[in-house]
């Protein structure tokens, strides 16, 4: 079922993730229904901070034809390049922001799959973007704190006004 997202600056965002420990049926619907919900969206990663889950769990899928989707859980980076790229990152708990964020180009990540089982990723473009948005995400970091305070507060005014906007016609 589709999971409504924290949208910023709801506090709930900066909470850190905990450790998943426990790899059952609960954590596999969970990525079911995170899977559901980013696609709707639409998206092409979610972190289960953004849906008031705080574990170390994110999904991401690039692809087109939304056939590469993938669990992470206890995602670390053991490797980050040295090179730098600007990408215009979206969030899907800031709609309708996009703006650049430097990040390493390249990063090599270690995970568990939704069987526990470990696996290791190198990535590059989009991909490796949308591994580190997510990252940051479980530790209770958004997009927008990269940005200028003069940019991230006048999102912040706007996003409240919109809350305030949505809340008013309930
Ligand atoms: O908020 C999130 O974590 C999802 C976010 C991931 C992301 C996208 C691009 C750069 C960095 C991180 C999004 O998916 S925003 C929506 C978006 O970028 C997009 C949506 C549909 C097709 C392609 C991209
Ligand atoms: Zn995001």
């Amino acid at each position: 079922s589709k999971l409504n997202i924290l949208r910023y600056p709801d506090p709930r965002l900066h909470k850190v993730a905990k450790p998943v420990t426990v790899f059952d049926a609960r954590l596999a619907k969970l990525v079911e229904d995170m899977a559901e919900t980013m696609y709707d969206a639409p998206g092409v990663g979610l972190a289960a901070t953004q849906v008031d889950v705080h574990e170390r769990l994110m999904i991401i899928d690039v692809t087109e034809d939304k056939t590469g989707l993938r669990a992470y859980i206890n995602p670390e980076i053991v490797w980050s390049s040295e090179e730098k790229q600007v990408y215009d990152e979206g969030c899907l708990s800031v709609p309708g922001v996009y703006d650049g964020v430097e990040r390493p180009a390249r990063v090599k990540v270690r995970a568990l799959d939704v069987k526990g089982e470990p696996f290791e990723v190198e990535a590059d473009g989009l991909l490796a973007v949308c591994i580190q948005h997510e990252m940051d995400h479980l530790m209770g970091k958004v997009f927008v704190e990269y940005l200028s305070p003069l940019k991230r507060n006048r999102i912040k005014t706007k996003m409240v006004k919109e809350e305030r906007e949505i809340a008013r016609d309930q």
